[in-house]
C-alpha cells in the first residue's frame, strides 16, 4: 500500500510526471522485495562497528580470500563510459544540472547524495530535471531573464548517484513504513529513464555511495537484476561505479567488485567520506586514531597513501576504472588569488592521481575542468584510460589501512573553531534545502560536514590537548559554538543548525549520521 506526500502537502510542479501510477508500483515491487534485506544490513554495521570497537582493528575478511585469488574481471565499459578522465559532479539542481552537462566534463556526477539536501521538493525536482536532461530539452529562464539550455554537440554522460542505505524517504510510504530513499532514488531514475537512455546511446549508470561490506553491493546487484528483469531491460545494461569511502570496505574492495562484476564499471575514492568513516569506526579506539586538525590530513598521510594505491591496484587486476576524488579548493569569478590557489592544489592533487594510474578524477566546479583536464590528457596522450597500468608492485596490508598514527600534523584551537564554524554554518545552509556550499572558499558538503563534527566528538571523547594547552571538553567546545553563534548572528537556520551540531558533536551515544537528526527538522 502506498501513501504518497501528494496526499498530505501541495503537489510540486510537475511531480506528477514523475509519481506516475506506473513509477509508483514499480517503487512498490522494489520494497516488497528488497527492503527487508537493507534493513538486517544496516542491523550487520552496528555488529561489525562494535567488534572492531572491541579489538580496535579491522582486517581481510578470511571467508572470501577465493574471490580475491581466483581470476574474474568486471564487464567490459560501455562507449560513452570508456573514458572518464573529468567528472563534475553537482546537485541535480536545473541550472547547475545544465551548467555541468555543458562544461566539457566526460561525465556528469547527477547527486542526490552528498551535495543534496532530501528537501522533498529537491528529491522530485532532482527527478524532473534528470528526465529533461535524459531527453536533453532541459532549458531555463531565472527570473533575471538569463536563459540556459544545452549547447549543441557531446554533452557530459550522465551518471547519478543516490542516496545512501541508511536514509529513509518519509515522503512516501511502502507497507506503512517509511520507504528506502536510495530505492525511491535509483527506481524513479530508472523507471523513467533506463530505455530512453538506451535509445540515445548511453543506459543507465549509478554511483554508489557509502556502502559498508560486499553483502550490500550483493544487495544493489540484486536490485539491478530485477529492476532490469522488471523492465525488459537486458541483464548488464546498469553500470555501477562503486565509492570507496568507508573503512570496512576498503577492506572489501574485490569482493564489492565481484558481487557487482556484471554491473561494474569501477570504484572511485571517495576521500571525504572515508576520512569521517576512519574517525566513526575508531573514535574510541584511544589516542593511535585520533586525527590531527582536518585540514592538515593530506592524501599524502600513510593511511590515504595506502587506501588509493590499494583501489587503483585493485581496479586495474579487476579491469575496473579507477576514479579519483574531490580536491576541497574553489575558484572564485571574483578573487584572483583565491583562483590562482585553487587552481594549483587541484592541479597538484590530479598530478597524483593520474601518476598514479587512475583513470580520471573529479571536480566540484566548471572552471576546474580544464585543469583536470590538461592532467590527464598529459598522461593518457590517445588512450581513453589506464586500465593497462596495473600496479602489480603494489602491496597494501591491514596495517597499512589502519596506520592513522603516521599521520603528520597537530591538534589546534584554529582548527577546533574552525570545525565548529563550518559545521554550523553547514547545517544551516542544508536545512535551508542547500546540501553543497562553499564556505572560506572550500567546497563544503555533507561528508565534510560529518568530518567536523565527528572530529570535534573524537578530541572530546580522547581529551586532546590543543596547540594553546587547553584540553578539548564538551564546554569548551559550547563555548567556542556560543561565539560562533554570535559571529553568524542573522544566519538562516542559525539555531537550528547550532542545536544539531551540539547533538551531533557531543551526545555521549555518537549519531551515525548527522543527516538522520537534520532529516527530522526539515519539511
Ligand atoms: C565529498 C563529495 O561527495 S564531493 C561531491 C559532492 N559535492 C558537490 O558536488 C559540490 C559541487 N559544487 C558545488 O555545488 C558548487 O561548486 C559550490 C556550491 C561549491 C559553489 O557554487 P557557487 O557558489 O554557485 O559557485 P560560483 O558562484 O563560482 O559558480 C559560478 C557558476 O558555475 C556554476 N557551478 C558551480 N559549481 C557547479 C557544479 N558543480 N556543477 C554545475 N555548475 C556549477 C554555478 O551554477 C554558476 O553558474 P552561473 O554563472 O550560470 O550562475
Ligand atoms: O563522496 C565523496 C566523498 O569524498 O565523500
Ligand atoms: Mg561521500
Amino acid at each position: 500500500m502506498v501513501r504518497s506526500a501528494e496526499e498530505r502537502s501541495t503537489p510540486l510542479p510537475d511531480s506528477d510526471r514523475i509519481l506516475t501510477p506506473g513509477a509508483t508500483e514499480f517503487l512498490a515491487g522494489l520494497h516488497s522485495a528488497f527492503g527487508a534485506r537493507r534493513d538486517e544490513l544496516l542491523a550487520k554495521r552496528s555488529e561489525r562497528r562494535a567488534e572492531a570497537a572491541r579489538t580496535g582493528r579491522l582486517d581481510f575478511l578470511p571467508g572470501t580470500a577465493e574471490v580475491r585469488s581466483a581470476d574474474w574481471r568486471v564487464a567490459p565499459a560501455p562507449a560513452d563510459l570508456t573514458d572518464r578522465r573529468v567528472e563534475i559532479t553537482g546537485p541535480t539542481e536545473r541550472k547547475m544540472a545544465i551548467n555541468a552537462l555543458n562544461s566539457g566534463a566526460r561525465v556528469w556526477l547527477a547527486d542526490l547524495e552528498d551535495a543534496n539536501t532530501p528537501h522533498w521538493d529537491n528529491v522530485v525536482g532532482g527527478q524532473v530535471n534528470l528526465y529533461d536532461a535524459v531527453r536533453e530539452t532541459i532549458e531555463l529562464t531565472t527570473p533575471e531573464g538569463k536563459r540556459y539550455k544545452l549547447k549543441p554537440g557531446r554533452h557530459a554522460t550522465i551518471v547519478m548517484r543516490p542516496r545512501g542505505w541508511h536514509l529513509d524517504e518519509r515522503h512516501l510510504e511502502f507497507d506503512g513504513r517509511p520507504a528506502v530513499g536510495a530505492l525511491v532514488d535509483f527506481g524513479l531514475y530508472f523507471f523513467h529513464n533506463a530505455k530512453e537512455l538506451l535509445e540515445r546511446g548511453s543506459g543507465p549508470y549509478f554511483y554508489l555511495p557509502k556502502m559498508e561490506s560486499h553483502l550490500e553491493a550483493r544487495l544493489w546487484n540484486d536490485v539491478f537484476t530485477h529492476a532490469q528483469r522488471e523492465l525488459g531491460v537486458p541483464h548488464g545494461t546498469i553500470r555501477a561505479t562503486v565509492l570507496i569511502e568507508t573503512i570496512p570496505a576498503a577492506f572489501e574492495m574485490e569482493e564489492i567488485l565481484y558481487e557487482l562484476r556484471e554491473h561494474a564499471s569501477g570504484l572511485n575514492a571517495g576521500r571525504w567520506d572515508y576520512l569521517f568513516s576512519v574517525i566513526k569506526y575508531f573514535r574510541d579506539a584511544g589516542e593511535d586514531f585520533v586525527l590531527p586538525d582536518r585540514n592538515s590530513v593530506t592524501m599524502t598521510a600513510p593511511f590515504m597513501r595506502s587506501y588509493t594505491e590499494l583501489l587503483v591496484r585493485t581496479c586495474h587486476k579487476r579491469g575496473a576504472f579507477a576514479m579519483g576524488g574531490m580536491a576541497a579548493f574553489i575558484p572564485n569569478r571574483r578573487d584572483q588569488d583565491v583562483t590562482a590557489k585553487a587552481l594549483d592544489k587541484v592541479r597538484d592533487d590530479k598530478n597524483r592521481e593520474a601518476g598514479d594510474g587512475f583513470d580520471g578524477s573529479w571536480v566540484a566546479h566548471p572552471d576546474l575542468v580544464p585543469v583536470c583536464q590538461e592532467v590527464f590528457d598529459g598522461v593518457l596522450g590517445d588512450k581513453p584510460n589506464q586500465l593497462d597500468k596495473t600496479r602489480d608492485e603494489v602491496s597494501v596490508t591491514a596495517d597499512d589501512l589502519l596506520n592513522v598514527s603516521a599521520t603528520p600534523g597537530s591538534a589546534t584551537d584554529a582548527g577546533l573553531r574552525a570545525a565548529v564554524d563550518v559545521g554550523v554554518r553547514y547545517i544551516a545552509s542544508w536545512l535551508g534545502g542547500n546540501g553543497a556550499a562553499a564556505i572560506h572558499n572550500l567546497m563544503e558538503d555533507a561528508a565534510t560536514a560529518e568530518i567536523s563534527r565527528a572530529q570535534v566528538w573524537q578530541w572530546v571523547r580522547n581529551g586532546v590537548v590543543l596547540d594553546t594547552g587547553a584540553t578539548v571538553t564538551a564546554e569548551l567546545v559550547r563555548e567556542v559554538l556560543a561565539e560562533v553563534r554570535k559571529e553568524l548572528d542573522g544566519l538562516a537556520h542559525l539555531d537550528a543548525a547550532a542545536e544539531l551540531f551540539d547533538q551531533v558533536a557531543l551526545a555521549d551515544d555518537f549519531v551515525d549520521f548527522l543527516t538522520l537528526p537534520a532529516y527530522a527538522k526539515i519539511d
